[in-house]
C-alpha cells in the first residue's frame, strides 16, 4: 500500500522547514561570531548532504559583519562565483577561492598550512616522514588511526593508533576522520580530525602521510591543501627499493608494483613533485613547503 499523497506532502515540507530552520541557523552562528565562516565552508565541502553544503554563498558571505549585499556581489564576482551558487555546488577551484578569501579577510594568515605526502609503495613516504619527525620538531606529523595489527618495534599513538574494527566504525560514524580508506584492500587507515584542526588553528603546520584515496578526500574537504607526491627517480629504483624492503611476500610485491603503476598515473592530480632520490633533501623540500609563507607561495599553488 503507499503513502497518501497528503501524508508525503506534510512529511516533504517538515523536511523543507527543518532544512531551513538549520541553514538560518547556521547564518544566525556566523553572523553572531560563533561559527568561522570557513569552518562552515569546510563543512559543506565535506558533507555534500549536510546542511552547510546546501547554504548559498550569498547567504554565507551575507551573514559576515559589515558585509552588505553590494560587496556580497561583488566579493562573489570577484571570485568567479554564480550568485545562485549553494556551498556544495562549487568546483575545487571555487572552493579554494573562496577559502582563500575567507582566510584572508580574517587576517587569519597565521594560520598553517595542510601539507599532505603521498606517492607509490615503497618510494620512501615512511623513511621521509621518519626523517621530519626525528629532525623537525616543529612539525606536526599527524598519527593516524589504523586496524592493522602493529609491527615490532611499532608504539601505539607515536607510529599509529591501533583501533579494532568496531572502534574504527565508531569513529566514522562519529565523524571524527578527516579522510579515511581502506588500504591495499586490506585495513582501515584514517587521520582523526581534532588535532588537526587545532594545530591548523594555532598557526602550526600539519604533515599528513597518507594514500592516494585519503590524499584525494583532503583535497576534497580542504582545497587550500598542499598535496605533495614523492616520486622515486627511476622505476627501477622504486622496484630496488620495494624488493629490498624485504618486507612483502613476492606475490604482493608484485601486486603492490601493478598498484604503484596506478598511482604513478595519479601524479597530475598534485600540487607538487618531490623526487625523492636523498633523503635528507626530499625531507627537506617538503619541510620548506609547510613553512613556506603564504605570499611566497609557488606560482603552481595558486592557479
Ligand atoms: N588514507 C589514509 N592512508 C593512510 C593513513 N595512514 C597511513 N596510510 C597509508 O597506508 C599505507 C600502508 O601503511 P603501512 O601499514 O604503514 O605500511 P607501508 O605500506 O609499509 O607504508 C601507506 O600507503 C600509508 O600512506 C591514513 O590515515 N589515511
Ligand atoms: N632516498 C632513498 N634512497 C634509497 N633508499 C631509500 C630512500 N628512501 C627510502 N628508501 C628505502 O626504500 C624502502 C622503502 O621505503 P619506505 O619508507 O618503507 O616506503 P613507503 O613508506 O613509501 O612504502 C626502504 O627500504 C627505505 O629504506
Amino acid at each position: 500500500m503507499s503513502t497518501p499523497p497528503d501524508v508525503d506532502r506534510a512529511a516533504a515540507g517538515r523536511a523543507a522547514v527543518a532544512a531551513r530552520q538549520a541553514r538560518a541557523a547556521i547564518k544566525a552562528a556566523v553572523a553572531a561570531g560563533e561559527r568561522n565562516p570557513l569552518a562552515v565552508a569546510e563543512a559543506a565541502w565535506r558533507e555534500p548532504e549536510g546542511p552547510e553544503a546546501r547554504l548559498r554563498v550569498r547567504e554565507l558571505l551575507g551573514s559576515l559583519r559589515g558585509l552588505g549585499p553590494k560587496r556580497v556581489a561583488g566579493v562573489m564576482a570577484q571570485l568567479g562565483i554564480a550568485e545562485v551558487k549553494k556551498l556544495g555546488g562549487l568546483g575545487v577551484r571555487q572552493r579554494r577561492a573562496l577559502a582563500d578569501w575567507l582566510r584572508e579577510r580574517a587576517g587569519d594568515r597565521a594560520r598553517g598550512r595542510l601539507v599532505v605526502l603521498a606517492g607509490p609503495t615503497a618510494v620512501g613516504k615512511g623513511t621521509v616522514s621518519a626523517y621530519i619527525r626525528e629532525n623537525y620538531p616543529d612539525v606536526l606529523l599527524s598519527v593516524s588511526a589504523t586496524t592493522r595489527a602493529p609491527r615490532p618495534g611499532e608504539r601505539d599513538g607515536v607510529h599509529y593508533f591501533f583501533v579494532s574494527d568496531a572502534e574504527f566504525d565508531r569513529m566514522v560514524a562519529d565523524d571524527e576522520f578527516l579522510e579515511w580508506a581502506t588500504v591495499h584492500n586490506l585495513s582501515r587507515y584514517g587521520t582523526p580530525r581534532p588535532p588537526v584542526e587545532a594545530t591548523l588553528a594555532s598557526g602550526r603546520s600539519v604533515l599528513l602521510e597518507i594514500d592516494l584515496q585519503g590524499a584525494r578526500q583532503v583535497k576534497r574537504a580542504m582545497p587550500e591543501a598542499v598535496l605533495v607526491f614523492l616520486l622515486p627517480p627511476t622505476w627501477d629504483e622504486l622496484v630496488r627499493r620495494l624488493i629490498g624492503r624485504g618486507t612483502e611476500s613476492p606475490a604482493e610485491q608484485a601486486r603492490r608494483l601493478e598498484t604503484a603503476k596506478v598511482e604513478l598515473a595519479a601524479q597530475d592530480e598534485f600540487d607538487v613533485h618531490v623526487i625523492n632520490d636523498n633523503v635528507e633533501r626530499a625531507a627537506q623540500e617538503v619541510v620548506d613547503l609547510l613553512t613556506a609563507v603564504r605570499s611566497a607561495h609557488a606560482p603552481e599553488l595558486n592557479d
